[in-house]
């Protein structure tokens, strides 16, 4: 079971190397991040973007650009679109988000023809490493999802429990994270997680255990859940924190690193190949982590 960044980064040596595409490479954080991730022996990389100024940044930040292929697309659109391409055709593994908007990548990865559809739900998990927990936090859907019905969210757990068995987590808690404790017929996101509590008793939701509703507190916090006298194996246990909707999880991702000072690493999964996809804003550490994170899903479900 691997619990924290400094393990993802060991079995991501053992696992890797892997070819990520980059989409909008012309990012600072993104190039030093792929650049430590190929000296690490984790993944090689094809960039994706505006060669003028990946050039510039290489030369500023002492990166040799022969060791990588670099394709010049400017705009935006076509560089997601032949990122994403470059995964669909075979020639790379896994693709990244660089500079560019969230849904323009997400358009591609979509795409009836170039993209990496399946028919399933595709779906974000985000990993944090928060100090003074002795495991990680799984929290999705941060991302893409912005407001997924009952059975998106079934599907959505599915996904977020899958990168945690490439993890080597063999039975992950899922928490359904809503407001409050007890289902209420007038907060629909409270019945949505009674029902995947249910469904996961009867069979339908496997390879986890699920409770809810829960609040945040419950979920993270055994001496929380028991002065309110939850009793589920996953009160204070959680490993998933399965969000309402792409609002509430995109505030719990934002607030684990801005107040938490969280280590974290973020992905789409549930298409025919790992989608490396964290805040334009996040660290090059946080990038890089994305990577390995990538390569243990890359080697485990493809
Ligand atoms: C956490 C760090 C990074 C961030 O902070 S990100 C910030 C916030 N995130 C975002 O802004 C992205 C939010 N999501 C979106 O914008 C959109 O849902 C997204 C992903 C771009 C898709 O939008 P559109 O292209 O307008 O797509 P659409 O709804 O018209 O659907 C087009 C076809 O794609 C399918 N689709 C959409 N979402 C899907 C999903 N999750 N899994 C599987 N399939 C999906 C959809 O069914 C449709 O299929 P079809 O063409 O009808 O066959």
């Amino acid at each position: 079971m691997i619990r924290n960044f400094a393990e993802v980064m060991t079995i991501a040596r053992e696992r890797g190397p892997k070819i990520v595409s980059v989409a909008c490479a012309e990012d600072v954080e993104v190039l030093m991040a792929v650049n430590e991730a190929k000296k690490e022996g984790i993944a090689d990389a094809i960039l994706v973007g505006n060669q003028e100024k990946i050039a510039a940044i290489a030369a500023e930040k002492n990166i040799d650009l022969n060791q990588f292929e670099v394709i010049d697309i400017k705009d935006m659109t076509a560089a997601s679109r032949k990122a994403v391409e470059l995964v669909s055709s075979g020639k790379a593994h896994m693709v990244m988000k660089g500079l560019v908007d969230t849904s323009i990548i997400l358009k591609a990865v979509l795409d009836g023809e170039i993209g990496l559809r399946t028919g399933n739900v595709l779906s974000h998990v985000s990993v944090f490493d928060v100090n003074g927990y002795d495991r990680l936090f799984f929290v999705s859907d941060a991302a893409m999802n912005i407001a997924p019905d009952l059975q998106a969210k079934k599907q959505i757990t599915e996904n977020v429990v899958q990168v945690a068995h490439a993890l080597d987590i063999e039975e992950p808690k899922v928490a359904v994270i809503c407001a409050k404790e007890k289902a209420n017929p007038k907060m629909p996101d409270t019945m949505d997680a009674a029902a995947l509590q249910e469904m996961n008793e009867k069979g339908e939701l496997k390879g986890c255990l699920v409770g809810g509703p829960f609040a945040l507190d419950n979920a993270v916090s055994v001496e929380a859940a028991k002065i309110k006298g939850i009793d589920h194996p996953v009160a204070g246990y959680a490993d998933i924190l399965l969000a309402p909707d792409i609002e509430a999880g995109n505030v719990l991702y934002k607030s684990m690193v801005y107040f938490a000072g969280a280590k974290n690493a973020g992905i789409i999964i549930g298409a025919k190949a790992p989608i490396v996809l964290t805040s334009r804003a996040d660290s090059e550490e946080s990038k890089l982590y994305s990577i390995a994170l990538g390569v243990l899903c890359a080697a485990k479900l493809f």
